[in-house]
């Protein structure tokens, strides 16, 4: 049901000019473009793409009112979330969960191709889960932006660790780079006991409807794991905490994470109830795109299609991000 609601979603186009920190992404383009008139290079019209957000990197604080910023329409930012590639385990068919297994052969494709999609909207920060294949899935999207900033993961093990190890000397280096965040809450959700155990064999041994009940019922945990709502309870609270914010200021982000605690984000998202989450499926490595403004999420564009066009319908501001990636990458 929840797929053919995506399938029938009317493209739009033409809607929702970008303002606020894209404001002044349209002034430091202006003042670049002067620049390349006067015989500069570039340089400064690279410099004005990366300073898409201000404040970037390290993490600027956001404001802390925040009903403000929910409130405040002139603020529009790009939302991509994305379910990791195939990986070695789902290529066997065998529950994952919490297991940090890396991506299959077709789940590394699948990243690219996801990355080729991606590859003209803007990405200013990046939030991964802490498991490999959510962070390869990451990793080789990027490789495709057209931008070409560098995702840096940012180290996590200790205060010392955040604050020195990952220290950047160059301003023009973090200019160039996307923090990447890794949370262990955008951890798949923790399948129990029946991690490492193949799915058609479970089924066959516990009846198709105990396993579709595990699976996919909002608050029926399977033995000794986390049911979707427990597995919410963390991935939307970090969702909340965290990349909220950074939509509220303007920043552009990139959540990698996984099917389970991906369909905890949707829902929480677009409002859907326990009943119409059950119907909710996510493929391996096919990024989706929202539009936060005004404290609201805009999906854009449909869950399926081989061509970014045909995935995404470009706001004005998407469109103008892209004619200058066009003007600077021809
Ligand atoms: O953990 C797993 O096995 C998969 O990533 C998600 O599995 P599901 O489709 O059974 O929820």
């Amino acid at each position: 049901m929840f797929l053919k609601t995506i399938g029938t979603i009317q493209l739009n186009s033409s809607g929702n000019e970008w303002g606020g920190c894209n404001k002044y992404s349209n002034y430091s383009l202006q003042l670049a473009k002067r620049s390349c008139m006067y015989g500069q290079s570039k340089l400064h019209l690279l410099h004005a793409l990366s300073s898409h957000s201000p404040g970037l990197y390290p993490l600027s604080p956001v404001s802390q009112n925040t009903d403000d910023c929910k409130n405040n329409t002139s603020v529009e930012s790009a939302l991509i979330l994305i379910r990791h590639g195939e990986s070695l385990w789902n290529e066997k068919n065998l529950f994952t969960g919490c297991v940090n297994v890396p991506l299959s052969k077709k789940g590394v494709e699948e990243a690219v191709e996801a990355g080729k999609r991606i590859s003209n909207i803007p990405v200013d920060m990046i939030y991964t889960s802490s498991l490999i294949r959510a962070q390869m899935t990451a990793m080789l999207a990027m490789t495709e932006h057209r931008h070409k900033k560098v995702p840096i993961i940012q180290h996590n093990g200790s205060d010392r660790a955040k604050e020195y190890w990952s220290q950047v000397s160059s301003e023009e280096t973090k200019r160039q780079s996307i923090p990447v965040i890794t949370a262990w809450e955008l951890n798949e959700r923790m399948y129990g006991e029946l991690q490492g155990l193949n799915k058609q064999e479970t089924a066959e041994r516990y009846g198709e409807e105990k396993v579709h009940e595990w699976r996919r019922s909002y608050d029926i945990p399977p033995p000794n794991g986390e049911s979707l709502e427990m597995c919410s309870q963390r991935a939307v609270a970090y969702f909340r905490e965290h990349v909220e914010p950074q939509l509220q200021s303007g920043k552009h982000v990139m959540v990698a994470s996984h099917a389970n605690s991906l369909r905890s984000i949707i829902m929480y998202l677009e409002k859907l109830t326990p009943h119409e989450v059950t119907a909710l499926e996510l493929p391996t490595g096919t990024p989706l795109l929202y539009i936060y403004k005004g404290g609201e999420f805009i999906r854009r564009g449909r869950l399926v299609g081989s061509k970014e066009a045909g995935v995404y319908a470009y706001t004005k501001s998407l469109a103008l991000y892209r004619e200058k990636l066009d003007e600077l990458f021809q």
